[in-house]
């Protein structure tokens, strides 16, 4: 399984003691969770209308900032990205439960 979330939120966590003049992420950290805020309202934006232009790079390039964007949201919080991916297991084995339920009926 591909560990690029968990090995990017290490970094995420280290930057938490890093100086807000050499860190990118530092600062957003010093700066405080409504910049953080606005920026993933940003970067969600920049989604939708890479969205509706359509160009696959575009879109794949937007959505790598929204998600890191989040990320950094979720480190402020004292969260990672494990809980993310957890709900979305929890999801995804509900919904096959339920398809195998519906089919039963
Ligand atoms: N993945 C990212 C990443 N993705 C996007 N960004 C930054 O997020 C910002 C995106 O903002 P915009 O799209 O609005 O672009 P911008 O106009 O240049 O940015 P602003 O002037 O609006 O802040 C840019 O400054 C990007 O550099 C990132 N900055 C850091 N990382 C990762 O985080 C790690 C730690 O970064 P530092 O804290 O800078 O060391 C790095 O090693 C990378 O792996």
């Amino acid at each position: 399984m591909n560990d690029t979330l968990e090995r990017l939120a290490l970094v995420l966590e280290a930057r938490k003691t890093a100086d807000p003049d050499s860190s990118y992420v530092a600062k957003l950290y010093a700066r405080g969770l409504d910049t953080i805020l606005k920026k993933i309202g940003e970067e969600a934006t920049e989604t939708v209308m890479a969205g509706k232009d359509g160009v696959p790079e575009q879109i794949v390039y937007e959505v790598a900032d929204l998600w890191f964007h989040t990320l950094v949201l979720l480190a402020h919080q004292g969260l990672g990205p494990d809980a993310v991916l957890a709900e979305l297991e929890r999801r995804f084995g509900l919904s096959g439960l339920e398809e195998k339920a519906s089919r039963a009926r």
